[in-house]
């Protein structure tokens, strides 16, 4: 057998022992020995441990560790974030030699790595613990990038905009008539408008189709209104494919809202990023934005590292709004800020003019007292859902609040909209996927890309892993055999008519992202890609894509922001680290009428059960150790 390239050639005790086990990488390793030579004094076996799994987590999406939750870090082996387990390897994660909680946070609160009291580039570990007693442990950049997003948004909360009660809720009666809210309950669009004008920072979460693009937009007629000519509003998103829907979501709405002209770009873009991957950006706390508004939307995917640039770069008195589904996946980068801020603990006294327009709408039971102190926080969650059946609501609430038998129960209650399928009994599967791609393929045959575009959104099968036989590799394929069996155009060329595909890379000049999934279609002679364009479609040649796969099976990842009229979701193995709660509300939330699951009870149970660990100090406050 060759080199192993997972296997640290000089790894030695415990790091060695963690990095065969599966757990730590060869990275991890490296970053922790090199740190550690960095001080010339011996460090101690569990805190050198402890820091390769710092820069473990990290990798893994956590802002930092939790000193007594080591084992809860997924093992290098099952990445979240696409890369597949090597599963065999992955030893008996409890048999490894895991180092006493309680030793441990004394040793590493005295170990020279740690800068908590003296920070110096010798000592790259902060130590910290919660005001409810939880040990973290951090690589100081995290530390800081986390202390300076919590001291701006202290900072800003202390200066609230003036704003007249009166104009305000005249606006808000214009924009939010009686009837827009909902059948039941206040109106908390309206709510979440009120909460923009008189907060500096407001929240507005959500999951699907709940309507927060709705409300950003009467947000922004709002804002305008009280501004008055010549806002300046950033719109952006962390994503191009996600800044692109959010502008045509925006101008559908602007005839109506007679709203300014505004272009949505990615949060790289408006903060002016200097180099691809440098990590320098133009604006910053020397030469801040210089918008009266910034939006973010989808701002679930911003990493801790983005959410420390653009609060470094606002100006205080620039209103910040933040749009997305905090129980989605989150950013492939360190860090879940929007779920951290819905979720921190709040307890800001309700006041002034939004303390008036709540009281106002208030019903006798809602808003409720955790839910008044969230709004005081600028907090604001979208509950009533638009576009989807109401099955698929309650599946998602109940794979959302980990409630497995609720889940279990309504898959195993016959309802048409929400189904589990047995990996062994693939027959409903596959013909919903032979009569998709055959819809495609007529439609794209014919040369009518508008028909050919509908029958690509009616459908996705969705997975959590590229590889492995759960993965889109293996089920693109059983796509495209399934379909040749069944007569549909077959895939013996790259480029046919009915081929669905899906863009790997973004290309800002052509407008075509990294994401974005199209038909191909036959246009007189030759072939071309459709594209969806908001209500309009775009014929692309071939040759003009950077980039291109098939999607007749694509990532839940890839499909975040989209939604289709059913899913065939691949529910991976219970013992893959991708499974969790996240992922599978994701793919959920992906269908408006259907979602098939293919898995078994147990392995959809261990998914609901497991939670995404994304471990950071944000949801409370801190005191350096
Ligand atoms: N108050 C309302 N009255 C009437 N229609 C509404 C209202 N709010 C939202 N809608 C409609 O509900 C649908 C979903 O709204 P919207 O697209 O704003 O949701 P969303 O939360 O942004 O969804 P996603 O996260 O999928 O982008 C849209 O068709 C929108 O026009």
């Amino acid at each position: 057998m060759g080199t192993d390239a997972r296997i640290a050639a000089r790894a030695q005790g415990l790091l060695a022992t963690f990095n065969t086990a599966g757990v730590l990488g060869v990275a991890d390793v490296h970053v922790a020995s090199r740190l550690a030579a960095t001080t010339g004094v011996e460090i101690d076996p569990d805190v050198l441990l402890a820091t390769a799994l710092t820069v473990r987590a990290v990798r893994a999406g956590s802002v930092c560790i939790d000193l007594a939750r080591l084992r809860d870090i997924p093992p290098d082996s099952e990445t979240p974030g696409g890369r597949d387990p090597v599963g065999a390897e992955t030893a008996d994660l409890d048999a490894l030699p895991w180092p006493d909680p309680t030793t441990l946070v004394e040793k590493v609160r005295r170990s020279p790595l740690n800068g908590s009291t003296t920070a110096s580039p010798l000592q790259p570990l902060r130590c910290a613990t919660t005001d409810d007693g939880v040990d973290l442990l951090y690589l100081d950049r995290y530390f800081r990038q986390e202390q300076r997003v919590r001291d701006v948004l202290a900072a800003r909360a202390q200066v609230a905009p003036t704003v007249d009660l009166v104009t305000v809720t005249a606006h808000l009666d214009e924009l939010f008539p009686a009837t827009s809210g909902g059948d039941t309950g206040i109106d908390r669009q309206r709510l979440a408008a009120a909460v923009a004008a008189t907060r500096p920072t407001t929240v507005l979460a959500g999951g699907p189709g709940t309507g927060k693009t709705h409300t950003a937009a009467r947000i922004i007629a709002l804002l305008s209104t009280l501004h008055g000519p010549g806002i300046r509003i950033g719109l952006c998103a962390p994503t191009g494919r996600a800044a692109a829907s959010l502008q045509e979501a925006v101008v559908a709405q602007s005839a109506d809202l007679d709203l300014p002209e505004v272009t949505a770009v990615t949060l790289h873009r408006l903060l002016g990023s200097t180099r691809r991957g440098s990590g320098r950006f133009r604006h910053d706390a020397g030469n801040r934005l210089p918008h009266d508004v910034v939006i973010v939307d989808e701002a679930s995917m911003v990493s801790l590292t983005m959410m420390f640039h653009l609060l470094d770069a606002l100006r205080p008195q620039t209103r910040l709004i933040l749009i997305g589904d905090p129980d989605q996946l989150a950013s492939v980068d360190a860090g879940a800020v929007l779920a951290d801020l819905v979720h921190r603990r709040h307890d800001t006294p309700l006041d002034g003019p939004l303390a008036g327009i709540v009281d106002a709408v208030a019903t006798g039971d809602e808003p409720d007292t955790a839910d008044r102190a969230a709004i005081a926080d600028g907090v604001i969650s979208l509950r009533r859902r638009r576009r989807f059946g109401a099955d698929i609501g309650r599946l998602a609430d109940a794979v959302r609040d980990g409630d497995a038998d609720t889940a279990l129960d309504l898959l195993a209650a016959g309802s048409a909209s929400v189904t589990l399928v047995s990996p062994d009994d693939l027959d409903p599967v596959r013909s919903d996927v032979v009569a998709w791609v055959s819809a495609m393929s007529t439609a794209a045959i014919d040369g009518d890309a508008d028909a050919a575009l509908a029958a690509l959104a009616s459908h996705r099968v969705l997975c959590a892993h590229r590889e492995g036989p759960a993965g889109v590799a293996v089920w693109a394929r059983l796509v495209t055999a399934w379909s040749a069996t069944a007569g549909s155009a077959g895939p013996d060329r790259l480029w046919y008519p009915g081929r669905p595909v899906l863009l790997t890379e973004t290309d800002h000049r052509a407008q075509l992202y990294n994401g974005d999934t199209g038909v191909v279609v036959s246009e007189a002679d030759r072939l071309m890609v459709a594209f969806a364009r908001g209500s309009l479609t775009r014929l692309v040649h071939p040759q003009r894509l950077r980039g291109v796969m098939s999607a007749h099976a694509m990532t839940i990842h890839r499909s975040q922001g989209s939604q289709y009229r059913s899913v065939s979701v691949v529910v991976p193995p219970a013992e893959s680290a991708l499974l969790t709660r996240e992922l599978l509300y994701t793919a959920i939330t992906r269908a408006t009428d259907r979602v098939v699951l293919i898995g078994t009870p147990d392995g959809l149970r261990a998914g609901i059960e497991r939670k995404v660990l994304r471990a950071s100090g944000l949801r409370s406050s801190l005191t350096q150790t």
